[in-house]
């Protein structure tokens, strides 16, 4: 599908090639490559069965490369010696540990991007402090919040909306947390150009934007996914690890004059996805659905009914598969900004290994199962017609 081209028909399918773009293609939006490390340092070695006696300290405020329950939980592992160690000495053993199951490119690339945090994390001066940590009732709309804490698909259902089979939408965000968020990125991107840091984009389809993880939003937005989207995916998206979501890549999108335009057909590099419109006014950007397809099957047309567009309207989030191919019209006046939470699961990813069919959510695979039980059924039936037809003549064999 070509860019900007607004035309209401499926996009025509092609052959997928992760992140580049080219005429006809589904692409698979990928984040830009991941952080961290140094060479192995430590000798000793890892306990085989946990210390469940032991009590794990908290990493949450740390700068760390990997989720700080990853090392909360490796803590328990440690040996002996070690655990009466200070926390910053245990990170560093448990850190060099982790990095050694990366392969080596990405050693160097995680390297290069723990460093550019760091620089980033211990200079930026932020605006708005209070959006560095989790403040639920000063970010979300009451409504929300209420069906949150009710913890219930019908809770969830009351204030949310599923337009089309799969796109969940609902209000979600203040107006006020929305302008702090908008005013924050500007800010930061302000000191990016007067510093003249080279910053890194989110993904590999967008040229503007920024990665909210990599100044210091990271922990806020860690509170964000485990408090209140996965249990909304533990509801709506647990065949493709909603209930395990455990990492998260974080990020705003601008479009607009002297921004992008628009965001070409593609799948997310997520299990699932939060996009929600922050402002500021605009228009066009419409979102564009053409169904849930598995990786064998994403370049596969789309049928009349997951044909979907959905308009942004600020404050309202948008909940999806990452699997589910969309993209973004042309934002033809003003400026728009989103932030967006690509939800992942180690779990789900592990076990995608070992699975190939996915005809719970794939669209193509459930209309490819569903064509095996048709034809299996037919071939019942006429086997069955067969010995009736069999067991008719032989009776009439017999009374004649
Ligand atoms: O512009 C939008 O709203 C969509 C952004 C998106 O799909 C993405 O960044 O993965
Ligand atoms: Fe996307």
């Amino acid at each position: 599908m070509a860019s900007g081209d607004r035309r209401d028909d499926p996009p025509a399918a092609g052959d997928i090639k992760n992140g580049v773009a080219s005429g006809d293609t589904i692409q698979k939006q990928l984040p830009h490559p991941h952080p961290a490390l140094a060479p192995p340092i430590q000798s000793q070695r890892l306990r085989l069965n946990p210390n469940k006696d032991h009590k794990p300290e908290s990493y949450e405020d740390l700068q760390l490369d990997y989720s700080p329950s990853i090392f909360s939980s490796l803590e328990r592992y440690l040996p002996p010696t070690m655990l009466g160690m200070n926390r910053d000495e245990k990170a560093k053993f448990m850190r060099e540990i982790l990095l050694k199951y990366l392969p080596n490119g990405e050693r160097s690339r995680s390297h290069r991007h723990r460093e550019y945090r760091q620089k980033i994390i211990s200079n930026y001066q932020p605006l708005h402090r209070e959006l560095y940590s989790m403040h639920p009732a000063a970010f979300f709309v009451p409504s929300f919040l209420k069906a949150i804490s009710g913890n219930t698909e019908q809770s969830f259902r009351s204030v949310i909306s599923e337009p089309s089979p799969g796109v969940f939408t609902f209000e979600m965000l203040q107006p006020h947390f929305c302008e702090l968020m908008v005013t924050e990125v500007e800010n930061f991107e302000n000191w990016v150009n007067e510093t003249k840091i080279r910053i890194m984009r989110p993904n590999t389809m967008n040229k503007y934007g920024a990665v909210l993880d990599d100044f210091g939003l990271e922990t806020m937005l860690d509170r964000l996914m485990e408090g209140f989207i996965r249990p909304l995916s533990k509801v709506f998206f647990a065949e493709v690890g909603g209930s395990t979501l455990d990492s998260h890549h974080g990020f705003v999108v601008e479009y607009g004059k002297d921004r992008d335009v628009d965001l070409g057909f593609h799948v997310d590099d997520s299990e699932v996805t939060l996009n929600v419109c922050l402002g500021k006014q605009f228009s066009g950007g419409e979102l564009f659905f053409r169904g849930m397809r598995c990786e064998k099957h994403v370049n596969t047309g789309s049928q009349s009914e997951e044909i979907f567009d959905y308009c942004h309207v600020p404050g309202r989030a948008v909940l999806h598969r990452g699997r589910h191919r969309h993209g973004a019209r042309a934002t033809t006046s003003g400026h728009r900004i989103n932030l967006l939470l690509w939800c992942r699961s180690s779990v789900f990813r592990e076990m995608k290994k070992y699975q190939k069919d996915f005809s719970s959510w794939c669209g193509e695979c459930s209309r490819a199962k569903k064509e095996r039980q048709r034809v299996s059924i037919v071939a019942a039936k006429s086997e069955l017609l067969k010995i009736e037809g069999g067991l008719l003549k032989s009776e009439g064999e017999s009374t004649t």
